[in-house]
């Protein structure tokens, strides 16, 4: 089966090994790699299995790569795996070739990566080098997969936070810094893409001073591109972040990392030993649900799956246990050996779903082709939530949570681009609290479930809200709090990273941020803006439902959940668009934006008779064939609400209205 996520694991694998020989390698003009590349040679394809037990816990480093995205992350993490001859060298620039559509076209990493390297390195006070085995974690850079970021850094004990010499600090970096510290990781700086003309390492250098405390003296600098300064940086892993804690004599105890399936070798999980060892062979069982399991498979990731038999103490790999759903790794779960007794591991927090969205099939028929798209995209993916629902509207669908708004538009064209699903997904919506004249408290995640006339029993509501870390050219300062106070926010913080940049934190309504905030923030600040966020507590707010009639009649998938004093011009709004792609019919549409029985917002499209054949003068009968053929094709993407037909593209427009 494949998912989202697996996908684009194994296509992110699959490039580290593709050999694209035309490419020129940075390495060979610095002889980095022959220098360097330690144990993979001699762990090519004919030689013995590696032989984990050579690398006690004093041999192992668990890091991982964290920085603003774009800034080099993942070519960082290439040159290193080629350094260390882990991966061919030369595969080079065109690294986006073997990625998925969604990957290629929107340019950004959606999971965490590992992969294990070797490296020859002379310790400080010793005579001779020795070979240390390298846990690498490339991590994801989009604030929707932050939440991957802090599962990949519970199993590090170091991290490189990477800053572009040219654009510096940015908001994730600040973001992926407190991350780093808050779980007492190493911190090692590096400066990279110090080959751009407009580099300035120095600036990045007092703002990480600035910032972070970090001192200057301690940041690396390189080029990911031209292979500048790469030779510094594994070394610094190996003498600054400290071997991973815990015994290989105490009872096993390994962190269920992650997992993905593999149609061939069913569920693969991730897994970090904490304590102990862990062979093939060997009974183990979940604590968080009591159910026991064999390893008939375990191994590291060099970058592929490498069986090695066993695993040790401070290691990072993965093991096959015969686990036929994913829905059986409980990511942050603890895994022990059965019969033994052991204090379980703090695992993670829970993934928190920021947005909501339905999805309906396009055609109502397709529900059961949609529910296994559905099931196999999710398969891997743990961080989406799905549960069953029904629209007057709609039909049979499904109410989904996500981690933010990319994250819901990455799934949505996965399920379109991979499984030929024609979805129509409605208004996205965040967690509301209401509660009921009679005491109770309810979590609203889908507005039609709102009586239309809240007044009556609702009398209190909550909205989730979130703290944004906004970075911007000083230049860009006023419109950027003009924004903010449009978009409901309060300001917490203000100030200057250096005499060209300032720093805000905001406290603002999640509902203000999902639709549009970023892409209004990069035109209104020319692109120059960078933006993090991270969720907050709820406040109490002013919300009323927002209805959208058709000829009188609502329309539930089109209901939304609207702060009061904004209700009038999103109503007005709502309407206009709808106007503009519901096309003209045979008889007159009225369509209304209404709070309860008090309507806000009205717009008529007057009566039309379309006949498509209209447009056939001869009697060329294939033409007007392939025209109704066409004209059928287009009615499947239709919805048919009361007698109104409503095209799929007037759902995707509403998604855009805040
Ligand atoms: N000039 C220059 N460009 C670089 C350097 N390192 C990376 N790049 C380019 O910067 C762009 C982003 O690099 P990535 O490695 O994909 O960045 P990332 O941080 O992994 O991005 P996400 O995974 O999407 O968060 C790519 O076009 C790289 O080729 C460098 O040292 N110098």
């Amino acid at each position: 089966m494949g998912s989202l996520f697996r996908a684009s694991k194994t296509l992110k694998i699959r490039k580290y090994l593709s050999p694209l020989s035309s490419i020129n390698n940075p390495f060979d003009a610095f002889g980095l790699s022959q220098r360097y590349c330690s144990h993979s040679r001699q762990n090519s394809k004919e030689s013995a299995p590696i032989d984990l037990s050579r690398y006690p816990i004093e041999k192992i480093r668990n890091f991982s790569i964290i920085a603003h995205v774009d800034h080099g992350k993942s070519t960082l993490a290439d040159r290193l795996l080629e350094l260390t001859g882990t991966i061919k060298r030369g595969h080079g620039q065109p690294q986006y070739l073997d990625k998925l559509q969604v990957e290629r076209e929107r340019g950004i990493t959606v999971k965490a990566q590992t992969a294990t390297m070797f490296h020859r390195h002379k310790s400080r006070g010793c005579d001779e080098p020795s070979t240390f085995l390298l846990n690498l974690i490339d991590t994801p850079g989009h604030v929707d997969f932050s939440y991957e970021v802090s599962r990949s850094l519970a199993a590090c004990q170091g991290a490189l936070l990477v800053v572009d010499a040219a654009q510096g600090v940015q908001a994730q970096t600040v973001a992926n810094f407190y991350l780093a510290f808050e779980s007492n990781l190493t911190i090692i700086p590096v400066i990279n893409k110090i080959d751009q003309p407009t580099a300035d390492p120095d600036r990045v250098k007092a703002q990480l001073k600035s910032m972070f405390d970090l001192e200057p003296s301690d940041a690396l600098l390189t080029s990911a591109k031209t292979g500048q300064g790469l030779e510094h940086v594994l070394p610094a892993v190996i003498e600054r972040i400290p071997p991973p804690p815990g015994s290989s004599g105490s009872p096993l105890r390994m962190l269920l990392l992650d997992s993905y399936y593999d149609e061939y070798k069913g569920v693969i999980c991730h897994v970090a030993i904490v304590d102990g060892a862990l062979r093939k062979g060997d009974k183990i069982s979940s604590a968080a649900t009591g159910q026991a399991y064999e390893i008939l498979d375990v191994g590291i990731m060099h970058p592929e799956l490498t069986p090695t038999g066993v695993l040790l103490s401070g290691q990072v790999g993965y093991v096959v246990t015969g686990m036929r759903s994913t829905k059986e790794a409980r990511i942050g779960d603890t895994l022990y050996h059965t019969r033994t007794t052991v204090e379980p591991l703090p695992g993670f927090k829970p993934a928190k779903h920021m947005v909501f969205s339905g999805l309906y099939p396009a055609d109502g028929s397709d529900f059961e082709a949609l529910n296994h798209a559905i099931e196999r995209l999710t398969c891997n993916d743990a961080s989406v939530s799905i549960t069953k629902e029904s629209s007057t509207a709609l039909g049979l669908g499904f109410r989904c949570g996500f981690l933010g708004l990319l994250h819901m538009d990455v799934f949505h064209q996965r399920l379109e681009q991979e499984y030929g699903a024609h979805v129509i997904s409605t208004v996205p919506t965040v967690p509301y609290i209401f509660e009921y004249s009679d005491g109770s408290k309810v979590e609203v995640q889908n507005p039609a479930a709102l009586p239309s006339n809240p007044k009556k029993r609702v009398t209190a509501c909550w909205e989730p809200t979130v703290i944004a870390t906004i970075i911007i050219p000083s230049e860009y300062v006023g419109p950027v709090i003009t924004l903010c106070s449009e978009r409901r926010g309060q300001q917490l913080e203000y100030s200057f990273i250096d005499s060209q940049r300032a720093f805000m934190k905001y406290r603002l309504p999640l509902r203000e941020i999902v639709v549009d905030f970023y892409n209004e923030l990069k035109s209104i600040t020319s692109g120059y803006a960078s933006f993090d966020y991270e969720d907050s507590e709820y406040q109490q707010s002013d919300l009323v439902k927002l209805d959208i009639l058709l000829n009188g009649q609502p329309v539930d998938a089109m209901a939304t959940i609207v702060y009061n004093l904004k209700a009038q011009r999103v109503g007005r709004e709502l309407v206009d668009k709808l106007k503009k792609f519901i096309d003209r019919q045979m008889f007159e549409i009225t369509i209304q934006a209404a709070i309860g029985s008090k309507v806000i917002a009205r717009e008529t499209i007057s009566a039309m008779r379309k006949n498509v054949l209209a447009k056939c003068y001869g009697g060329d009968i294939t033409r007007k064939r392939k025209l109704l053929e066409k004209q059928k094709e287009g009615k499947k993407r239709m919805k048919r609400v009361g007698s109104v037909d409503i095209p799929q593209e007037a759902f995707h427009q509403l998604l855009k209205v805040s």
